[in-house]
């Protein structure tokens, strides 16, 4: 074991959120940053650069490639975790889809106990992270925008943003003008003032070269000549080290290997753990912070009870539905059945002119919708029946403590016609999900052209675990996410599902679809609630927006950082990435990352008296409902 030099600050994974806070800390000479990244530099990978190859990632050096525990609630499926081990981690890897929570989500993040953690102070970190396109008149009626640029100048970030697949694919407009038949069309930019209602993504698609903009390209590349900044890539972090002082821990430096040496280096200030939602509680408990009777079980040394570490996981379930297109619509499924010709063809045209099928993932549009709007008389009543018996008991104990503050928020927002409860998704391709076994559904891409349309639910009350299983770093944590165990959340995404041929049956949507409405899945067919629950038990998926699991809130309601992000009982120890959410986006996770980063810098250099850059502001738009 060799000991080396000593850093201001050392980050554990150069992932998403690592990359934010090292390039902004390292914005002072005088502090010494090292990132320390599992994986290696894919900067130059064009299945990492190339919009539409982000699915030849999966299961390679680049993809943790984990896997969930059985799901009894899924007919006993294990569900793909991917997660990137490559530097930019899951941004490396992503969809790319790139859109904000609502204000409301956000707020309830300050509800629940964490303060000074509001849309207010979040949106101006929105905007120092991205930068927004510039929409010309002529490409609002096809992007079915009236009012983006002039609202949204104000955010100039790193990650440039781009609408995926150019502005002119009939979905956009499609979809826009079918939800303003419906009542629920977003007017505003859905940055400047995310609410109920469709509106036209975007994507982290740089807008000129057409090539994954992500926290290495856009945030370390730009400033790797730092002298300052150190990113060691290929090495493994093992632990966090602490010493006990003045009768709490204090962390010192960190462990890892690297080139088959393990190495030990010291921190002057800070060590800021950034390895995700499912290795962040991974390195924790690996270090002794965590649950003292799971620690006791692997042999490990308790530095602090913490028994919240590695609980809480919580993620998006989506599940969607596959009609077949009219001939007219142009879709990616000839690259989705990996046709050569297709292959080629498009591969020829994104290397001349940086278009094509190539450029983007098929996902262009989304909505964010209330269930309370749309739900019969009945099914309201079921609902509520639904959230009185599952309303966690009045009775002592932390866990009780967490569950309640969380059903209070999502039972409020379920009720409110003003907060989604599902987010919508328009995808220019067939999805292949898991099929069950039992039935003619295909297992595989099938002839045809297809539009999907997905739903995933914005706030599951469902919490999972994901914890170790062995005191070597090398194996596996045990994931359990527990997915629609929660009677509400079955029943809120089965009744999202239901609404899907609502979509593809109003106008002008059903005018690209085929009629009467075809589904490349038999089993897609939903009659009822129970064929809903059906579908999604044998064809639900992860929308791999796991998080919550070093959760930021009070530590009587299970937190494991305050608000500050200092971990509990430990100095010089903060968390910056996806588990430390204290609730999950309304829909993808990325953008709400890199906000929670930035602000997470400014934390920390404003603690250590460092010099904070100003945050470019949103104007301030009032709240409206279903702008029509
Ligand atoms: C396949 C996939 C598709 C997705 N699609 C979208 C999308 O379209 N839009 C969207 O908004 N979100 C999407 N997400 C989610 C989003 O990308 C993540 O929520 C976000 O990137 C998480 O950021 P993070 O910083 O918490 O973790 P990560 O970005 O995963 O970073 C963690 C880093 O820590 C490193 N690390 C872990 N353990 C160690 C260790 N012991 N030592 C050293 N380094 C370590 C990892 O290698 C990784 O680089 C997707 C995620 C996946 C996996």
């Amino acid at each position: 074991m060799s000991s080396t030099e000593h850093y201001d600050f050392i980050i554990i994974g150069g992932g998403t959120a690592g990359l934010v806070v090292a390039s902004r800390l390292s914005e002072d000479p005088s502090q010494h940053v090292l990132v320390l990244e599992a994986g290696a530099d894919g900067t130059e990978d064009p299945r990492v650069k190339t919009p539409a190859f982000f699915e030849a990632l999966k299961n390679t050096e680049a993809d943790w490639g984990f896997k969930t525990n059985s799901q009894p609630t899924l007919n006993g499926r294990t569900i793909a975790m991917n997660q990137g081990k490559v530097l930019g981690g899951s941004s490396a890897l992503n969809a790319l889809v790139f859109v904000p929570p609502t204000k409301g989500l956000v707020n309830s993040w300050e509800s629940l106990g964490n303060k000074g953690w509001n849309w207010e102070t979040l949106s101006s970190y929105f905007n120092k992270a991205y930068t927004s396109p510039i929409v010309d008149e002529s490409s609002r009626t096809m992007l079915g925008i009236d009012k983006w640029a002039s609202v949204n100048s104000s955010a100039k970030g790193p990650i440039q943003a781009s609408f995926p697949g150019g502005v002119a694919h009939p979905i956009r407009q499609a979809w826009a003008e079918t939800f303003t038949n419906m009542g629920y069309y977003m007017q505003d930019d859905p940055f400047s003032n995310p609410s109920v209602g469709s509106f036209s993504c975007l994507a982290s698609i740089h807008p000129e070269t057409k090539e994954r903009s992500y926290s290495t390209s856009a945030y370390y590349n730009p400033v790797k000549g730092r002298e300052n900044l150190h990113v060691l890539t290929n090495a493994e972090v093992v632990k966090i080290l602490f010493e006990q002082t003045g009768g709490s821990a204090k962390a010192t430096g960190v462990q890892y290997k690297h080139n088959g040496e393990t190495v030990t280096v010291n921190t002057a200030k800070e060590v800021i753990l950034a390895a995700g939602a499912l290795q962040s509680p991974k390195i924790l408990e690996l270090s002794g912070v965590g649950n003292p009777d799971l620690l006791d079980k692997y042999g490990i040394d308790v530095v602090v009870n913490l028994p919240a570490v590695g609980e809480n996981l919580h993620d998006h379930a989506v599940c969607s539905i596959s009609f077949e297109a009219v001939d007219e619509v142009d879709t990616l499924d000839a690259l989705a059945r990996q046709e050569p010709e297709a292959l080629s063809q498009a591969l020829q045209e994104y290397a001349a002119s940086k278009t094509g099928p190539l450029s983007y993932v098929g996902v262009t549009s989304y909505a964010y919708l209330p269930i309370v709007d749309y739900l019969t008389p009945e099914g309201q009543v079921r609902l509520k029946d639904l959230l009185d018996k599952n309303r966690p008991p009045e009775i002592e104990g932390i866990r009780n403590a967490r569950d309640r503050a969380y059903y209070e928020v999502v039972e409020n927002s379920l009720l409110d016609p003003n907060e989604p409860s599902g987010a919508y998704l328009s995808v220019a391709s067939q999805s292949v999900l898991p099929a069950d076994p039992e039935t003619d559904s295909p297992q595989g891409p099938v002839p045809g052209k297809f539009i999907t349309i997905g739903a995933m639910l914005s706030q599951p009350l469902s919490r999972g675990t994901v914890h170790i299983q062995s005191s070597d770093p090398s194996h596996a944590p045990s994931i359990d996410p527990e997915y629609l165990t929660n009677p509400v959340d079955m029943d809120v995404l089965a009744n999202h599902m239901l609404h899907i041929d609502a979509i593809a049956n109003t106008p002008p949507m059903s005018k690209l679809l085929k009629q009467p409405l075809n589904r490349r899945d038999p089993a897609s067919r939903l009659t009822d609630l129970e064929s809903a629950k059906r579908y999604l038990r044998a064809s639900m998926i992860s929308m791999w927006h796991m998080a919550g699991t070093c959760v930021m809130l009070p530590k009587e309601k299970g937190g494991v950082l305050g608000e500050d992000l200092k971990v509990y009982g430990v100095r010089n120890l903060r968390i910056v990435d996806s588990s430390a959410l204290p609730m999950i986006s309304t829909a993808n996770t990325q953008a709400t990352v890199y906000a929670f980063a930035e602000r997470a810098a400014d934390l920390i250099k404003q603690a250590w008296g460092m010099k904070v850059s100003n945050c470019p502001q949103s104007p301030d738009i009032p709240r409206q409902r279903h702008l029509v």
